[in-house]
């Protein structure tokens, strides 16, 4: 059921009024429901059951504290990509023993908090990465436990800057190096090898690029296993897509099925790093409308949230609903595009939608507990929007609006 209602032609999300919520804090404003947050993450263990996945929430989705609160509160572990990732996890209360590290860069220093707060693993990305975590554990006396990302060289069939499954990606050890780099890695006094994950992109519709890629994952763990390698777990990388518009809603259960028909008998945990399928349909952008314009050629709805607030529709061209929080029916329906107030012809929000709308009418952008605020950016000296948390009917401020007045604060006048 929607968690979004109409009630006296206004729109409530999770039994809260958008209206009253803009109202109370002001816009641009972003509205999480926990309940949209805990049904996401069930709906993945319901679909998993038969292998009792660890499910590590991939932070870098929506890193707001009250929501990596809640998915600890709900058992999750976390996928990081940061030392402030990892610093998060730990202030909202996340257990470092379910956390695992992934990214190409991982500095000395991240590496070393990493192993000092005790993660479940790091998954490595190259060999010079291997030989750098097993450095900083061999200084402090520590074993690492690592598993290798392993790129598998299939096509994801998403948006290409979020493809990262390709021999052209940076992202991963190759497939055909794998069985050296994992040879490499058991020489290395100070590393444990645990676990095996790959990650082959995001906003995956056709989930068969997935089954593909743990097909060939697994061709490894078998090799692996015939040199004395046995690993404690395979990670599949991140979560199905979601529905902006008119994609075809994955089918989760299918793609549990699938993998726990490929990982039958096999005694490795399964661990996932699910992101924007745990909080993008759990999330709206709440904005005013700040002026009606009519271009030349082109009508503009400029509002208060700008791509700094969401910067998806600038950098991938995605698509986000925009709904009317309070839809009328005493003007006229224009076709306009929506657009922020900062100086780029990029800052737009949506194009070509038939809208009726006048000053001050309040705005829902939906899809927006994903990448969103976590993406969010203070070009044009603009303020990162205020977060609340709703729940049946209770509303939470969960990040204050950045006050625009003092936003230099680090800077220093020379
Ligand atoms: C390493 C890694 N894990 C997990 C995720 C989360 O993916 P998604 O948000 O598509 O579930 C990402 C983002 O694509 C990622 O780069
Ligand atoms: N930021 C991307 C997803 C990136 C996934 C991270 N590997 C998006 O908004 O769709």
């Amino acid at each position: 059921m929607s968690l979004f209602q109409s009630i006296d032609n206004s729109l409530h999300f999770d039994q809260v009024s958008l209206a009253q919520l803009a109202k109370t804090y002001g816009t641009p404003l972003y509205v999480y429901s926990q309940t949209a947050l805990t049904q996401a993450f069930q709906a993945y263990q319901q679909a998993f059951a038969k292998n009792q996945p660890l499910i590590c929430y991939a932070v870098k989705a929506n890193g707001n504290l009250s929501v990596l609160k809640h998915f600890a509160s709900l058992g999750s572990g976390f996928d990081i990509v940061s030392g402030g990732e990892l610093a998060r996890v730990l202030a909202a209360g996340g257990d470092a023993g379910k956390v695992i590290f992934s990214g190409v860069g991982k500095s000395a220093a991240e590496i070393q908090d990493a192993l000092q707060a005790g993660v479940l693993c790091f998954n490595v990305e190259s060999l010079p990465e291997l030989d750098r975590i097993n450095s900083v554990a061999a200084k402090m006396g520590v074993q690492a436990p690592i598993s290798l990302r392993i790129n598998p060289d299939v096509d994801a069939q998403t948006h290409p800057y979020i493809s990262t499954g390709l021999k052209e990606n940076k992202f991963g050890i190759a497939f055909v190096d794998a069985l050296q780099a994992y040879r490499h890695a058991a020489s290395l006094e100070n590393l444990q090898i645990v676990g095996i994950d790959c990650h082959i992109g995001s906003q995956l519709i056709d989930l068969s690029p997935l089954t593909e890629a743990l097909e060939r994952l697994l061709v490894l763990v078998d090799q692996l296993e015939a040199e004395g390698i046995v690993l404690q777990h395979i990670d599949i990388g991140g979560g199905v897509g979601i529905v902006y518009s008119d994609e075809t809603q994955p089918d989760l259960q299918a793609y549990a099925d699938s993998v726990a028909r490929l990982l039958e008998g096999r005694p490795q945990h399964l661990v996932m790093e699910p992101g924007r399928s745990l909080v993008g349909n759990a999330g709206v952008l709440l904005t005013q409308v700040e002026f009606v314009k009519q271009g030349e050629t082109k009508n503009f709805v400029i509002v208060d949230a700008a791509m700094n607030d969401l910067m998806r529709p600038a950098l991938y061209q995605a698509y986000h609903e925009v709904v009317a929080v309070a839809p009328r029916n005493d003007v006229e329906t224009v076709l306009a595009d929506v657009v922020g107030p900062i100086c780029e012809t990029g800052d737009f929000l949506a194009q070509n939608r038939q809208l009726a709308v006048v000053e001050g009418d309040l705005l829902a952008i939906q899809s927006a507990g994903a990448y969103a605020s976590s993406m969010a950016s203070n070009y044009n000296s603009r303020g990162k929007a205020a977060e609340i948390l709703v729940c049946e009917g209770q509303e939470t401020l969960v990040r204050r609006r950045e006050n625009v007045s003092d936003l230099w604060r680090d800077e220093i006048l020379a």
